[in-house]
């Protein structure tokens, strides 16, 4: 299906919207009115730049206060009407949306609306344009689509016919099953946006909180379905008002936007890209750093070994059980010092993973970075962590570990495999996002990756707030945590982290001592608290104490887990789940924030 967007949408000046919309992939625009207004370039000079960017002006919007208003308001509306359609036919622009009126004479009377309305189809069937009448949800006496659709029934004009928007339709619960009694040549237009649950004024909601279809809690998959199913044959439009959009820069917007719509289309069936691919563990974390030795020390208190180094670049692989990382002292980190910059995702099918990622508008990567490195597929995240698909040890496809050659090492208690410091594996990665990434980074894991997102949770930090949320394979072998700081300067709330799995969470966090590391040290007023809420086992509690252990529990099972400090933007995590705990201890991590910034900002 053709695919616009709604230059209110984006940030920026009309060009840079534009610019932006076309860049991303869309077919059409909504143009708003006030990007007009502001815009220096003639509505003929709009009009060839839109047609040089591929893009179909589909609508001009809004016409406000049209409808059931005294005869005079109405002249001077109509008035009014005759100039933007002079105006519209400059910008070769067919379709105008007129939003339900709020005007304080407008009047309940449902006849003169539809009459009004059909004066204004006929004035503007003689520009060849055509009208969409829509219902705010706040409409002073029009606020439901099935009153809009009455009126517009009752107008009878063929350049009259209704413009459906989800937020307006599904932010005042009315049902769209409704939708299919419409006929689908009467849907003049068809606006998508989504919006997270949120419980005030819908006026408010709709003009701060929309976003993107798939990024909040409306079915919005669902009422698009039973749009199709009238037989509506025009775009699917997003009109987003949104105050993080309305500042974050256009181009990943818009990219952000239509990745949305490409994963809409193919909820409802209309198209069928590249399956996702969905990873089945984490084959490495890479860490990039200008200085190899703090990582290093921290890593070996925790129990890794240095098993291998890179073939032709300056990596060094770090293992324990399952658990590998990556250390680069290569160019990057010499740029943005100790960073969490790469994850490798174990993949059934690297290729068909680059091909899903590919269709769904996520930055492929070169596959080969040197002539003698094996050829990997990579994508790249919104915030710019390079996800590698990867196939470690199968013979049949490129391997990254054949890119390594083994060095000398001491192999602690059972080997390389074995885990001297008690650590398993990964248990998750924390990726701190831009702050206007937040959503796009949550729809990418989950259109790309074909991960599944977790509820969002608020956790304070002292200075701000952060939102955290969980992208998750459904074994729970691939989790993500993906979080947003308010306060784009807060260092803690940005540092990142690699949460490393345990089956004995006190040893480990003791052997980590014994080796020299530095556990985050927890105020003991939070185990105070931990003994009000919870009974312990004998010496349970005083271990936690001692060793800075959090603890927390869900209706499946128990969380026990302790911090290192800091290196750079990274620390590590031990992390000890048991009995199907699902959860990241989001309930102690107000106290872990405060810890890190006690620690770090004395
Ligand atoms: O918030 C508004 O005024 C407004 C304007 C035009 C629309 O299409 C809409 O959905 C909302
Ligand atoms: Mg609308």
């Amino acid at each position: 299906m053709r695919t616009s967007i709604a230059t209110v949408s984006l940030s920026g000046s009309l060009t840079e919207k534009l610019t932006a919309a076309s860049r991303a992939g869309f077919d059409g625009v909504e143009i708003f009115e006030n990007d007009l207004l502001a815009s220096p370039l003639a509505p003929e000079e709009i009009r060839a730049r839109c047609a040089d960017l591929g893009l179909r002006i589909d609508l001009y919007q809004p016409m406000r206060d049209m409808e059931a208003v005294p005869a005079d308001v109405f002249a001077s509306n109509l008035r009014r009407a005759r100039h933007k359609f002079e105006l519209m036919s400059r910008l070769g622009a067919d379709t105008v949306l007129v939003c339900s009126s709020v005007h304080p004479l407008a009047v309940d009377d449902d006849a003169l609306a539809a009459g009004q309305l059909r004066e204004l189809a006929g004035l503007a069937q003689e520009f060849g344009i055509r009208v969409a009448y829509e219902a705010l949800a706040w409409g002073r006496h029009v606020s439901t689509y099935e009153h809009a659709w009455n009126i517009v029934e009752a107008a009878d004009h063929p350049a009259l016919g209704t413009c459906l928007d989800s937020f307006h339709i599904l932010s005042r619960g009315s049902d769209p099953k409704g939708i299919e009694d419409i006929p689908g040549e009467k849907i003049f237009f068809l606006q998508l946006a989504d919006a997270p649950l949120l419980a005030m004024d819908v006026l408010q909601w709709s003009r701060h909180y929309r976003c993107f279809p798939g990024q909040g809690g409306f079915d919005v998959a669902d009422l698009v379905r039973r749009v199709l199913h009238t037989g509506y044959a025009g775009p699917l439009s997003l009109e987003v008002f949104n105050d993080v959009y309305r500042q974050a820069e256009a181009g990943p917007t818009a990219v952000d936007a239509h990745r949305s719509l490409l994963l809409l289309q193919e909820t409802v069936g209309v198209t069928a890209p590249p399956a996702p691919v969905v990873p089945t563990g984490v084959a490495f974390a890479e860490l990039v750093t200008p200085d190899a030795e703090p990582v290093a020390s921290l890593l070996g208190a925790l129990g890794f070994t240095r098993t291998a180094r890179h073939r032709s670049k300056p990596v060094d692989l770090w293992q324990q059980g399952e658990a590998r990382v990556l250390v680069n002292t290569g160019p990057a980190g010499r740029r943005d010092g100790t960073s969490l910059a790469a994850i490798g995702l174990e993949s059934p099918d690297p290729a068909g993973a680059a091909l899903r990622a590919e269709a769904l508008l996520a930055p492929v990567l070169p596959r080969r970075r040197a002539a003698a490195d094996a050829p990997l597929d990579a994508v790249a995240a919104p915030d710019g962590t390079e996800l590698f698909f990867c196939a470690t040890d199968r013979a049949e496809l490129p391997n990254w570990r054949a890119d390594f050659e083994d060095v000398a090492h001491e192999s602690g208690p059972g080997g390389v495999r074995g885990s001297s410091g008690g650590v398993r594996g990964i248990d998750h990665l924390a990726l701190a996002q831009p702050w206007h990434q937040f959503d796009e980074a949550a729809l990418f894991h989950r259109s790309v990756l074909g991960l599944h997102a977790q509820e969002s949770v608020d956790v304070a930090d002292p200075y701000g707030l952060m939102r955290s949320r969980a992208v998750t394979n459904a074994d729970g072998s691939v989790r993500i945590a993906l979080s947003v700081g308010a306060a784009p300067s807060d260092d803690t709330v940005h540092a990142q982290h690699i949460a490393l799995a345990t089956d004995d969470v006190v040893t480990a966090a003791r052997r980590f001592r014994e080796a020299g590391g530095r556990v985050l040290p927890i105020p003991a007023n939070y185990y105070d608290d931990l003994a009000a809420r919870f009974e312990f086992a004998e010496g349970e509690l005083e271990a936690y104490r001692e060793l800075g252990i959090l603890y927390d529990r869900d209706a499946y099972g128990e969380f026990r887990h302790c911090y290192t400090r800091t290196v750079g933007r990274v620390f590590f995590e031990l992390a000890q789940r048991d009995g199907g705990y699902r959860g990241y201890g989001a309930q102690n991590a107000p106290v872990r924030l405060a810890a890190q910034h006690t620690v770090t900002g004395g």
